[in-house]
């Protein structure tokens, strides 16, 4: 289900037009105590956003989707180092027309990017300075983490964009490159390594949502609060 989305009910939701989406238990650890972290997935359409997120949360690859209208989320929880951590996946439309009254959405409060070209079409890796050029401009600052996708890498006789040339750029933005395909399952953990590699750099950063206070936190604050009003002279 693709959304215009409403404000205030887009980080508890997770919505997926195309498809039932349903994420398997083995990928909820105690969600009530994950941190929360936004990915939004950014790049022309066609490129395989949609597919890469839906390998990621959904397990499987994506048969026939639609163009994403406004954005689609999805959502994982991942443990690491015995900490639940939720990935809050933004997959955005690449099509202006379906993108440009939710660019601003975006990016408010992102923690990490991941921009996407198709590895068999190369304007779509010529398009990747401009998405990044929209990033900067909507204020992600530098220390948001950032990677680059190159995607479909199972259509090996139809490549367009040698590793080289993606290398190169990556390393002018210091960000890692992954080569990837949404499609094919053998590539199906080097899918989840991008999400994961994201993950770990996040995981030391601030979250959007603190873990519910324990029993002994409440009794702590009541204790203040009783301690303070015992001692307040107004
Ligand atoms: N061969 C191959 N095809 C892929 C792969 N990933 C996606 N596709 C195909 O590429 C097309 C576009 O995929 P989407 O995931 O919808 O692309 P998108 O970037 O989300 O496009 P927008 O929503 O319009 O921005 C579909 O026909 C997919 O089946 C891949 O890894 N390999
Ligand atoms: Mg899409």
């Amino acid at each position: 289900m693709a959304i215009e989305n409403k404000p205030g009910e887009e980080f508890d939701t997770v919505f997926s037009r195309n498809d039932s989406l349903e994420l398997s238990s083995h990928h909820d650890h105690d969600p009530s105590h994950a941190r929360i972290f936004k990915i939004i997935v950014i790049g022309d359409s066609n490129v395989g956003k949609t597919c890469l997120t839906y390998r990621f949360c959904g397990g499987t690859f994506l048969k026939n989707p639609e163009a994403t209208i406004g954005v689609d989320f999805r959502e994982r929880t991942v443990e690491l180092d015995g900490e639940s951590i939720k990935l809050q996946i933004w997959d955005t439309a690449g099509q202006e027309r379906f993108r440009k009254s939710m660019v601003e959405h975006y990016y408010r409060s992102v923690h990490a990017v991941i921009f996407v070209y198709d590895v068999t079409s190369l304007s779509s890796f010529k398009s990747l300075p401009e998405w990044i050029e929209e990033c900067s401009r909507h204020s992600v600052g530098p220390l948001v983490p950032r990677i680059m996708v190159g995607n479909k890498c199972d259509l090996r006789d139809r490549r367009e964009v040698p590793t080289s040339a993606a290398q190169c750029l990556a390393d002018s933005y210091n960000f890692p490159l992954f080569e990837t395909s949404a499609k094919d399952p053998a590539e199906k953990e080097h899918v989840d390594a991008i999400f994961l590699t994201l993950a770990y750099r996040l995981k030391s950063h601030k979250p959007l949502r603190l873990k519910q206070p324990s029993q002994n936190d409440v009794r702590h604050l009541w204790n203040q609060r009783e301690q303070g009003s015992a001692t307040c002279q107004c």
